[in-house]
């Protein structure tokens, strides 16, 4: 906790689109949104122990800035950054940091807002503490937070990544499987050394990446309703079990999916109809009007330029690939939603970097 003098630090994560239709749970995008946090701490750190110790003090602007809390113990965000901390030994928050926070990542959109606090968090931890962590313990980390591997390491790595998390041996797995409310407890208002049982240690690698090629020439139509539909009911709808023939329909386009994106030109009618699935889209629907309407009439036959169309993440947002006639795109899909009482907002993005920590 000894601070040798001022430190600036600005934590850069990126938005992401996971699924990409087939690849439910696997694959993800990451998209040019950016959450960055501007992070101070003073020269000299009061130890945690004495009266005079202060939280960080928090501050938001963007998306979310109206409902986030503030309080950096209930703020997921600093909640992570502070398990992360104690699972290295450091009990607390230097004394008087302040974190500034610029959101352009909306709340409960599909858009990997929650990925990427979480990351988000997990670099605060490893910076404020001093710990360098490497990229795969950053992610195992992130993993005990967010379960689903393919936001929260296309926001860390970036590109156009799959992932897989490696099956557990027993005890590893009961250590990764600990509820969420033990991983992230509410802490306490005040600051005291003596805050509950120490928290559970993330097991060693539990998350793998690989990079797929990218065409350079394909861009993001993130078509965004103005509703908020949160990723646990999105998930909630999901059968436990699904047929052979759906699997199958599934893995079938992924395989073909993931190296279609790279290839010169892309090929729209191959793309096209790899990026449908059978196994979350189809119960999503119901939570997301317009969905089905949206996806099989905007085709490459109908606007030219468009190379596929899907739900982003857990939805509502509706993610178009393409590489030309973005506005014809997007606006044929307000039209479908307007039909269904919902106006929208939409955005051209770009395939970005990972995320960055940089000290100024
Ligand atoms: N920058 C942030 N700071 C704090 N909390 C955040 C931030 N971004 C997202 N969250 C939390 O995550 C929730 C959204 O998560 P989720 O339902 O998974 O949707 P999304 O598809 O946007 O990830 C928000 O309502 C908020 O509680
Ligand atoms: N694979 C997950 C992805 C959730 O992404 P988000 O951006 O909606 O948080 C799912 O489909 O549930």
């Amino acid at each position: 906790m000894a601070s040798a003098g001022p430190r600036k630090y600005i934590i850069r994560v990126p938005a992401t689109s996971a699924n990409i239709g087939p690849g439910f749970d696997v694959v993800g995008l990451s998209l040019s949104l950016w959450l960055t946090l501007t992070v101070t701490v003073p020269p000299t750190t009061t130890s945690p122990s004495t009266p005079s110790y202060e939280p960080p003090k928090l501050s938001y602007e963007g998306e979310g800035a109206s409902d986030v809390p503030l309080n950096p113990y209930k703020n997921l965000l600093t909640r992570v950054a502070l398990y992360v901390l104690r699972c290295h030994n450091i009990r607390l928050f230097p004394s008087h940091t302040t974190i500034h926070v610029s959101n352009q990542i909306p709340f409960g959109r599909g858009l990997g807002s929650s990925g990427a606090a979480v990351i988000a968090g997990v670099l605060l931890g490893n910076t404020l503490g001093g710990l360098n962590l490497p990229l795969p313990r950053l992610l195992d980390h992130a993993l005990m937070v967010e379960r689903h591997p393919d936001n929260v390491t296309a926001a860390l790595v970036g590109g156009f990544i799959g992932s897989y998390l490696r099956e557990l041996d027993e005890e590893a797995s009961e250590a990764a499987s600990v509820p969420l409310s033990e991983v992230l407890p509410e802490y306490p208002e005040d600051a005291s050394e003596n805050w509950g049982l120490d928290p559970p240690l993330a097991p060693v690698g539990i998350g793998h990446w690989v990079r797929f090629g990218w065409e350079k020439s394909i861009r993001a139509v993130a078509i965004v309703p103005r509703f908020e539909l949160s990723t646990a009911k999105a998930r909630g709808v999901l059968p436990n079990e699904y047929s052979r023939k759906d699997l199958v329909f599934n893995l079938q386009r992924l395989a073909v999916l993931t190296t279609a994106l790279g290839q010169s030109p892309p090929d729209p009618e191959l793309i096209y109809e790899a990026m449908k699935d059978r196994i979350h889209q189809p119960y999503r629907k119901a939570l997301i009007p317009g969905l089905p309407e949206v996806t099989s009439s905007i085709t490459p036959s109908t606007h030219p330029g468009l190379l596929g169309i899907c739900l982003s993440g857990a939805g509502p947002t509706i993610l178009a690939l393409a590489t030309h006639n973005f506005e014809a795109i997007a606006e044929d899909a307000r039209k479908i939603f307007q039909e269904k009482g919902i106006e929208i907002d939409w955005k051209l993005l770009e395939v970005v970097g990972g995320s960055t920590v940089e000290e100024v």
